[in-house]
């Protein structure tokens, strides 16, 4: 099989992730490359991945088909303006920075084919979900190649308008801190009606994972599923009654819509 060589610029939580993901799939690790800047972690991943990281961003894409932008979204401009010169021709750039559009990756970049993604850490366990949004200037082969790499850690899904990157970002970008933050309540609840600190968070995450398995596989929506627990008039009802009571619903549309609107507020901050 013929694997496109891969560029990484940033070797930090998500760019491993995909690079674990990459390599899991039987990726050769001479086909990967990576920079950072700190010498430690440098050697941490060349050890664990066996791939080249080097220090310099220019160096690392030299030959690379795909450039993986990412680094923060704060420094992503002064590293795109800094690496535009030492991009091969035809490149395939795949950013998964959150709040940097197409637009401003164009006018740093100059004029390239670019994926813009928003994948979340559980792409670490290779369960993460992108959303993928492609420019105007990205082949048919160049969207198959882009998906193929963040299909490696996760399920895929294709935006027809980039604008949607900042909902994607809001549902399931950050949602897995919304997950851990309802974990983190719930062991908190258990622990104040009298169980063992261990016993009330092994019994929140566990519930967690088996409920987001049981939407995943079951045959019946969310919803049903829920209904299936809910005894009437029983403890579920009365717990599910007072979420409710409490606005529930309402608090977690001004959550995701306050997600949205910060990501939007990022492009326009840092795009300029
Ligand atoms: N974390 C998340 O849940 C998600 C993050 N994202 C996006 O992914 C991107 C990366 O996030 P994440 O992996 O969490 O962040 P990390 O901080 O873990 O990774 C960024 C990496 O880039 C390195 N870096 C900094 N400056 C440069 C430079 N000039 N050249 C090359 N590398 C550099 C950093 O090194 P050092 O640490 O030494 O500064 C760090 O290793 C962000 O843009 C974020 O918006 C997208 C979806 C989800
Ligand atoms: O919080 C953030 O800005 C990043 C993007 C999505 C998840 N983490």
């Amino acid at each position: 099989m013929n694997h496109p060589r891969i560029a990484f610029i940033g070797a930090g939580n998500m760019a491993t992730s995909l690079i674990g993901g990459l390599i899991a799939r039987g990726v050769p690790a001479d086909r990967l490359t990576a920079s950072e800047p700190q010498a430690e972690q440098r050697q941490r991943i060349a050890r664990e991945h066996g791939i080249a990281v080097l220090e310099d961003n220019a160096i690392a894409v030299a030959g690379a088909e795909i450039v993986v932008l990412a680094v923060k979204p704060q420094v992503m401009k002064e590293v795109c303006l800094a690496l535009a010169p030492a991009l091969p021709a035809g490149v395939l750039i795949v950013s998964i920075a959150a709040g940097i559009p197409c637009a401003s990756l164009e006018r740093w970049l100059g004029e390239q084919a670019i994926v813009r993604c928003m994948p979340n850490t559980p792409a670490l366990l290779h369960e993460g979900a992108s959303g993928l949004y492609a420019n105007a200037r990205t082949s048919t082969a160049q969207r198959e190649q882009a998906e193929a790499l963040l299909d490696a850690v996760g399920l895929v899904l294709w935006l027809e308008e980039e604008q949607l990157i900042d909902a994607v970002t809001a549902v399931s970008g950050s949602g897995p801190a919304y997950f851990f933050l309802l974990m983190e309540a719930m062991t908190a609840a258990g622990e104040r009606l009298g169980l063992p600190a261990e016993t009330a968070s092994l019994l929140a995450r566990q519930t967690a994972f088996g409920a987001a398995r049981m939407a995943l596989v079951s045959d019946f929506d969310p919803a049903e599923l829920r209904r299936r627990v809910t005894s009437p008039n029983g403890t579920t009802e009365a717990a599910i009654k007072a979420f409710q009571a409490g606005g529930f619903e309402a608090l977690v549309d001004q959550a995701l819509q306050a997600a949205a609107h910060r990501s939007a507020e990022m492009a326009e901050q840092l795009g300029q």
